[in-house]
């Protein structure tokens, strides 16, 4: 296993060849003629224009609104690159309407918003919110990330989710729901360490705590979390540790480490001193905090997982917002709430324990079954689609954030099944 799959040349030819960048806009309705032209524009638009503002409902019928998802960031944590700012942040968020367009076939707008103060930030969402039938928040770092989330959601009526916060929490769950079943072991009894205490390590700590856990412990760039520190703020001190602790003492005997930092924050040295069979996800992107091969090397018992597409064990929000999105939107969920992201994390975990379909196994040339180096599933199983989707809106209906109680969910799995045919 090699430390990088792709050079820097292939990147950057990716993205500029043969057209800088990875999206371009299509139409879904022909504009071919003088007819189709006084349809889809002067007189004809006027039409649909007076219906919605009759009535605001009827967005979802005359608009692409329904299946248009925005995907926003400042730029101020990107992946684990740090406060690049709002255009160097624009590939990772174009990138993301690549995956919400081929994995859930959700069209998708990247918008960078050049600020660092939370109430422009939120005003600026807030006034182009009616564009859009959900708001994928992207990249942005904590705590400001807590407060914007929070905002956003009490003020808007689709669904909004910051997806480094959620996302994340949902797949790394699953993963966790699912190292367990492989090395035997109870999520109430396993002593946790996370490595970094930002957006996406606040949101995975707390599912965890809703899956059970007990005994987590949250490092910081300043060392563990505990109580006799003055510098915490209140997420951070959501994970306070009772007493002093040394970054050694938290990790000895650990039976699990999430890292959401950077890398370098943990080392083999530490992860000697877990317990048997330890589960290391090391999820910075694109560089994780430690290489799994050399986790390996030291530790073979080790259960790995990274954020890259280029090792087993990809625990990525890939697997999380283009499904979860899809079933809070075709519900017309109005926020997506713990029962939605809880209902993703187990569905997800019981698809990785069934049968590999054949065309993944091709795709990635070799036998694949559930074990320790398949924990979850892969991002191109189109099952993910189904199984997410449906669990996440009939979850979104039975808890409330959805009106839609008849909802035909049979129906909607053989729809949500032709969508990437
Ligand atoms: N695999 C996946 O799906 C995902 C992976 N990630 C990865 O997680 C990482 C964090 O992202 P995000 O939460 O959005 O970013 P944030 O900027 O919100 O958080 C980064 C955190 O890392 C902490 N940190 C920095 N240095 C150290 C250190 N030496 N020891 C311990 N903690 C340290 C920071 O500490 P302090 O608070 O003191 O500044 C901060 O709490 C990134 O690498 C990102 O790529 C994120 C989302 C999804
Ligand atoms: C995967 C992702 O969203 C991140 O690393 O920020
Ligand atoms: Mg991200």
């Amino acid at each position: 296993m090699s430390k990088t799959s792709t050079t820097d040349q292939e990147a950057l030819d990716y993205h500029e060849f043969p057209q800088p960048g990875k999206i371009s806009v299509e139409t879904t309705k022909p504009v071919l003629t003088q007819k189709d032209l006084s349809l889809a524009y002067t007189p004809g638009v006027a039409v649909p224009c007076l219906e919605i503002e009759k009535n605001p409902e009827n967005a979802y019928r005359y608009t692409s609104k329904k299946n248009l998802v925005a995907v926003i960031s400042n730029g101020t944590a990107v992946l684990g690159l740090g406060n690049i700012g709002a255009l160097a942040s624009k590939p990772v968020m174009e990138g993301k309407g690549v995956l919400f367009k081929n994995f859930s076939g959700l069209d998708c707008f990247d918008i960078e918003v050049d600020t660092e103060s939370v109430d422009r930030f939120c005003s600026v969402v807030m006034a182009i919110a009616p564009t859009f039938g959900g708001i994928n928040l992207e990249d942005i770092k904590a705590p400001e990330c807590f407060e914007i989330e929070r905002r956003l959601v009490e003020e808007l009526n689709i669904p909004v989710m910051h997806d480094d916060q959620h996302g994340t929490a949902v797949i790394s769950a699953a993963g966790i729901i699912n190292a367990c079943k492989v090395t035997h072991r109870k999520i109430e009894d396993l002593k946790i360490v996370v490595v970094g205490a930002g957006a996406a390590a606040i949101s995975c700590a707390r599912l965890y705590r809703k899956l059970g856990a007990r005994e987590i412990y949250m490092l910081d760039s300043k060392g563990v979390i505990h109580n006799g520190r003055s510098d915490l703020n209140a997420y951070k001190r959501e994970f306070c540790a009772g007493g002093y602790m040394t970054h050694s003492e938290v990790f000895e005997c650990a039976d699990v480490v999430v890292g959401l930092s950077k890398p370098g924050t943990f080392t083999i040295e530490d992860i000697m001193t877990m317990a048997n069979e330890p589960i290391v996800f090391t999820l910075a992107n694109p560089t994780p905090e430690v290489f799994p091969n050399d986790v390996i090397e030291a530790r073979p018992d080790a259960v790995v997982a990274t954020g890259r597409s280029d090792f087993d064990n990809q625990v990525n929000n890939v697997l999380g917002f283009p499904f979860i999105f899809r079933g809070a939107m075709d519900v017309r969920a109005r926020k997506i709430n713990d029962e939605m992201k809880l209902a993703a994390a187990h569905a997800l975990a019981d698809l990785a324990r069934t049968e590999v379909p054949k065309d993944i196994c091709e795709l990635y040339g070799k036998e694949i079954k559930f074990g320790k180096d398949y924990l979850i599933p892969k991002p191109f199983d189109k099952r993910l689609i189904v199984e997410i989707s449906s669990a996440v809106a009939q979850a979104a209906i039975d808890s409330g954030a959805s009106d839609m109680k008849g909802f035909d969910i049979k129906a909607y799995r053989k729809e949500l099944a032709k969508i990437l045919k």
